[in-house]
């Protein structure tokens, strides 16, 4: 069965080092109602990534909104984050179940395939990531997946995720194809002026291209 936590604007941090710059912007993301928010930096190192991780499980708390740890299971344990999201090459989705226990969120990346959403689900993940849906600029080298993958994996039963390239004006589509979440980097961090107006902005965007799906 569906959850409902995984459903929204699910931003992802850029690579920064500048903490109060960092702290700052997503503060203006969660108040304009992003519902998940996941740490990814690959620039930090491992002392950075610790400090980062927990001043932003002290702000996500505030917001009650899941703090999730891109690549590092390790990580999301020491900070007692809500979920870990691991790709192909991050390591075992049945031991970070395990690790993180029944109530964990576990996120697994399909790129565009089904048999990959298929066993990522046999191994306990909570919800499927497919894309790049869009070109994206942040990972200009990741594969396209077709916004058509979205009514495949409706048969899985576990919330979908959309990732790559999602902007203002395409996050509709998005919504539109039964996506569930709407995985934003560049649009809200990167491109913004206003990072929270426009989490806003996305966030109504996306709810109009579901509501579309439903047939409302
Ligand atoms: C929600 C979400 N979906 C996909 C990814 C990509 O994960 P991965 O393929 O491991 O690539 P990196 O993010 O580690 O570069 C993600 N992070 N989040
Ligand atoms: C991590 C990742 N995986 C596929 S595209 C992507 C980057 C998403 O960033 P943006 O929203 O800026 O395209
Ligand atoms: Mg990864």
């Amino acid at each position: 069965m569906k959850g409902n936590i995984i459903d929204g604007l699910y931003a992802i941090t850029p690579d920064w080092l500048d903490d109060e710059h960092l702290l700052e912007t997503v503060e203006a993301v969660l108040a304009g109602g992003v519902s998940l928010l996941q740490y990814r930096n690959k620039r930090a190192d491992a002392a950075t990534r610790l400090r980062q991780a927990r001043a932003l499980r002290a702000l996500t708390r505030r917001f009650t909104v899941p703090l999730i740890i891109n690549d590092h299971l390790d990580l999301a344990e020491a900070i007692s984050a809500e979920g870990v999201h691991l790709g192909g090459n991050d390591g075992n989705l049945a031991v970070a179940r395990a690790r993180l226990g029944p109530t964990a969120i576990i996120g697994a990346s399909c790129y565009a395939s089904i048999e990959r959403a298929r066993a990522a689900r046999a191994a306990g993940a909570s919800y499927l990531a497919f894309g790049a849906v869009f070109p994206s600029l942040t990972k200009p080298n990741a594969p396209l997946a077709p916004l058509t993958l979205f009514a495949q994996a409706a048969e899985l039963g576990l919330p979908t995720v959309a990732i790559g390239g999602i902007d203002a004006d395409n996050i509709a589509e998005v919504g539109a194809a039964g996506a569930d979440a709407a995985a934003v980097i560049g649009s809200l961090f990167l491109e913004s002026p206003a990072p929270g107006v426009t989490a806003a902005t996305m966030l109504g965007a996306l709810r109009a291209g579901q509501a579309l799906h439903r047939g409302e």
